[in-house]
């Protein structure tokens, strides 16, 4: 449905995304991830139309996306795009500013889906007060139910929750995503949250530079990094000399993550200690193995300098590597 051919758009300082290709059906979910600056937004407002392309083509069904060159008020008209800024009207009340963009055929009908958006997104609290006066979360919540009071076939969404609080923000995306999928409405989104991208998205395409490293399903861009930029957007990673450790396998460096490292008295390899970091369910420690860096994950607490025994758990690794 959503074709993406070998894009490239550049700012007028050359930065930007290059080379980009990509294919979505309907109801799919891509995840955009990557360091600050690496062509995220700039990827989301070229699909949407908001640029002209330099290369390449961007296809919804068979129309072509153009961008305002083209069109007189830029933006795909089927598809929404939730800037960081939010683009909402200050001086009416949050529910204005949704149902403004209701388009069903009676008022009862556009009366609903307006309760059901401020219900899914705990806006009933607000929903009379003015924009202007919603703080930063409140309003990016009014943002994401105006996006949707007409159902794009399309959805951009950039950083979607950055202004929502923790507590709100797992119930939230929880209830956005089960949305989307319900009503089947493609999303592209861009985050910096790898609980963001592992339960809810089915692609991910890592940017780096503007260019695309991976894209593939999330799973195996999980699984199988392309390599330590890849991996390390998901947490800390420790990339293994294969033979520092007489690993038997095909490649110079493999990628482990700390919860496929054994922390035991009768484990193999013994370093020191250098950090220990409380996670609630767990500690990550940084142990110092022949002046290197290792993280493994432990529910013991260490202490630092204590001596420490490790060893990787082969069964994991494979697992997740086959
Ligand atoms: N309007 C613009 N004019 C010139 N350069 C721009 C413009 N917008 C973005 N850039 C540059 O293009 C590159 C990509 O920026 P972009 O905003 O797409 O990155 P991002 O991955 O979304 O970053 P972040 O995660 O910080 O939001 C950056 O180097 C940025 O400085």
């Amino acid at each position: 449905m959503l074709t993406v051919s070998n894009l490239t758009y550049l700012h007028e300082n050359d930065k930007g995304v290059l080379n980009i290709n990509f294919e979505l059906k309907k109801g799919d979910h891509l995840a955009l991830i990557g360091e600050s600056g690496c062509g995220k937004s700039t990827l989301i407002k070229t699909v949407y139309g908001l640029f002209d392309l330099d290369k390449g083509s961007i296809k919804w069904r068979k129309e072509e996306i153009l961008g305002p060159a083209y069109n007189l008020v830029p933006g795909y008209k089927r598809f929404k795009h939730l800037s960081q800024e939010f683009d909402l009207m200050p001086f009416t009340t949050s529910e204005e500013n949704i149902q403004k963009f209701l388009s069903r055929e009676t008022p009862e009908e556009n009366q609903r889906r307006s309760d059901e958006l401020i219900a899914l997104f705990d806006l009933d609290e607000v929903k009379h007060q003015k924009v202007k006066t919603l703080s930063g979360g409140q309003k990016q919540r009014v943002a994401i139910a105006q996006a949707l009071a007409k159902p794009p076939e399309l959805i951009l969404l950039d950083e979607p929750f950055s202004h929502i609080d923790q507590f709100l923000k797992h119930r939230l995306r929880r209830r956005l995503f089960k949305f989307l999928k319900k009503e089947e409405i493609t999303c592209i989104f861009a985050t910096h949250d790898a609980d963001d991208v592992l339960p809810f998205s089915d692609f991910t395409m890592v940017l780096k530079d503007g260019k695309s490293l991976d894209f593939r399903t999330t799973q195996q861009v999980y699984s199988k990094p392309k390599n330590e930029y890849c991996a390390s957007l998901f947490g800390d990673v420790n990339v293994i000399d294969t033979c520092e450790f007489n690993l038997e396998l095909a490649d110079d460096k493999v990628i482990i993550f700390p919860h496929e490292i054994r922390v035991g008295t009768t484990s193999k390899y013994q370093g020191r200690v250098t950090s220990s970091y409380f996670k609630g369910s767990h500690y990550l420690i940084e142990i110092d193995f022949n002046s290197k860096s290792i993280f493994a994950t432990s529910t013991e607490d260490f202490k630092i300098n204590d001596n420490v025994n490790f060893d990787f758990d082969w069964d994991k690794i494979k697992n997740r590597l086959n």
